[in-house]
């Protein structure tokens, strides 16, 4: 956001700053509450149930054996909307998720003045007029263009129209209070001419955006062959716990339906759960990710396994004169911690460790974001081993960017020489895998090309 962005953003009161907003549900009411919300979709029989957790709040639990790859649950979205991120192409219509014909904002807004961008085909439908109505009553400062801060609210807005089981349903999943998600709203509210100030109203969306940040998913779908980018609150799935190793795993069946799998065999009344972070970062990105997202510190048996099961995924090479060494964080659960060379054993302070890390980091990147595929394989040959570990997470990251890319597009242009090193790539991330005893995650299942 630019300074005069800042600047014109104004300054919403809150009423109840605090740490986590009030649960109004009990773990019972909320069981009931999640069938509602499941209807058809929920099985007989579940194969889990939902009880108080001892890893935090409520979670799910195993009802019975379950096999792994076994399909858990399915469920439709609470609420879901368009991410309105910047890298995105806006012109999507923000209920059928189709690249809207044209080549300017003002061919995909609605013509009624709402400011949001609607395709032919859904301009007419009942749940646009409701929401064109709200949004032309609060009266949108830009008319010619879309505008990512007005769009990203509408996912929030839309619980106006949920019933009344689904807002209580809402009010049910935990939320996270962080004075920082206000900005959300702060930042639509400079969009509109008469946005709502009334406190109750402001509160009821701060919850909201609370609820999203705590628990939404944001969900990568290919609608029509136009990527398409939605957050989206799936209550029941949002109930898992986080391991850093889980026992399930998610995938997106459309825009708005996620499908739950057990990744091993789940004993009845073991706690299932996934993961929140990326499985192959290392414990101190993940710590980072989690603390900063998710506003907790994982305690996970992984977590506390400098060597991460034997993958090494922190790893960083001794600079020590003559040492080529692996250095690894000694302690587990801070996010300063000391580094150690298994080598020679010397000990360096995180602020160093750090510094070579972003290093690795920044230079993977650079190249991930500006090279060819056949660029990238020389790099990560014969380049990267020269300041960063082949185990190191940065390294596995920049491997997966090449097998996603190969893939994906035009297989037929690389030579067998390329193949045959994106199938070592591969064959290196599927070891990682399964030393951290991922099962039958999704990473394994996407390249190995389970799910196309
Ligand atoms: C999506 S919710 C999970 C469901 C939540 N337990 C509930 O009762 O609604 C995410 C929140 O659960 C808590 N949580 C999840 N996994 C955790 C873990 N491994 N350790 C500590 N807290 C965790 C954190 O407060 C996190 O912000």
């Amino acid at each position: 956001m630019s300074q005069t962005e800042q600047e014109q953003t104004p300054k919403l009161q809150l009423q109840q700053p605090m740490q986590q907003m009030t649960i109004s549900a009990s773990t019972q009411e909320l069981a009931e509450l999640l069938d509602i919300h499941l209807g058809a979709l929920r099985p007989k029989e579940p194969a889990w149930r939902v009880a108080d957790s001892p890893i935090s709040g409520r979670g799910i639990f195993a009802s019975r054996d379950i096999e792994a790859g076994e399909e858990l649950f399915r469920e439709h979205t609470l609420l879901v909307g368009p991410t309105a991120h910047r890298s995105t192409n806006l012109r999507t219509c923000t209920l059928c998720y189709r690249l809207i014909p044209g080549t300017t904002d003002p061919e995909a807004l609605c013509p009624a003045g709402c400011g949001l961008p609607v395709c032919l085909a859904c301009r007419d439908s009942p749940r646009h007029e409701l929401e064109c109505k709200l949004f032309r009553k609060w009266r949108p400062l830009e008319q010619n263009r879309i505008e990512p801060r007005a769009l990203r609210i509408l996912s929030v807005v839309r619980c106006f129209f949920l019933d009344e089981p689904q807002r209580k349903l809402l009010y049910a999943m935990q939320a996270n209070a962080d004075r920082y998600y206000m900005k959300e709203v702060e930042r639509a509210a400079a969009c509109f001419e008469h946005f709502p100030r009334e406190q109750d109203m402001l509160d009821f969306f701060y919850r909201t955006v609370c609820a999203f940040n705590t628990n939404a998913f944001e969900s990568r779908s290919n609608v029509d062959g136009h990527e398409v980018l939605v957050r989206a609150l799936y209550p029941l799935a949002g109930l898992l716990n986080h391991q850093c190793t889980p026992n399930a795993a998610h995938h997106f069946k459309d825009g708005e339906t996620i499908v739950v799998c057990a990744t091993e065999r789940i004993s009845k009344g073991a706690e299932i759960t996934m993961s929140y972070a990326k499985l192959l970062w290392s414990t101190l990105a993940r710590k980072m990710f989690l603390g900063m997202t998710k506003h907790f510190m994982c305690q996970c048996v992984r977590c506390q396994d400098p060597t991460e099961n034997g993958t090494y995924l922190s790893a960083l090479f001794c600079r020590e004169q003559g040492c080529r060494g692996l250095v690894i964080p000694v302690q587990t659960r801070t996010l300063q911690p000391d580094w150690r060379c298994l080598t020679c054993e010397n000990v360096f302070p995180h602020a160093k460790m750090a510094r070579y890390q972003d290093f690795a980091l920044n230079t993977i990147n650079n190249r991930i974001n500006s090279c060819s595929v056949q660029d990238m394989i020389h790099f990560i040959n014969e380049l990267c081993p020269r300041f960063c570990p082949p185990s190191n997470y940065v390294l596995i990251e920049a491997k997966l960017n090449v097998i996603w890319r190969m893939t994906r597009f035009d297989r037929d242009q690389y030579t067998p020489e390329e193949m045959a090193h994106m199938d070592r790539y591969r064959e290196e991330v599927l070891a990682i895998l399964h030393k951290l005893g991922a099962g039958e995650c999704t990473l394994k299942k996407l390249i190995t090309e389970e799910i196309p």
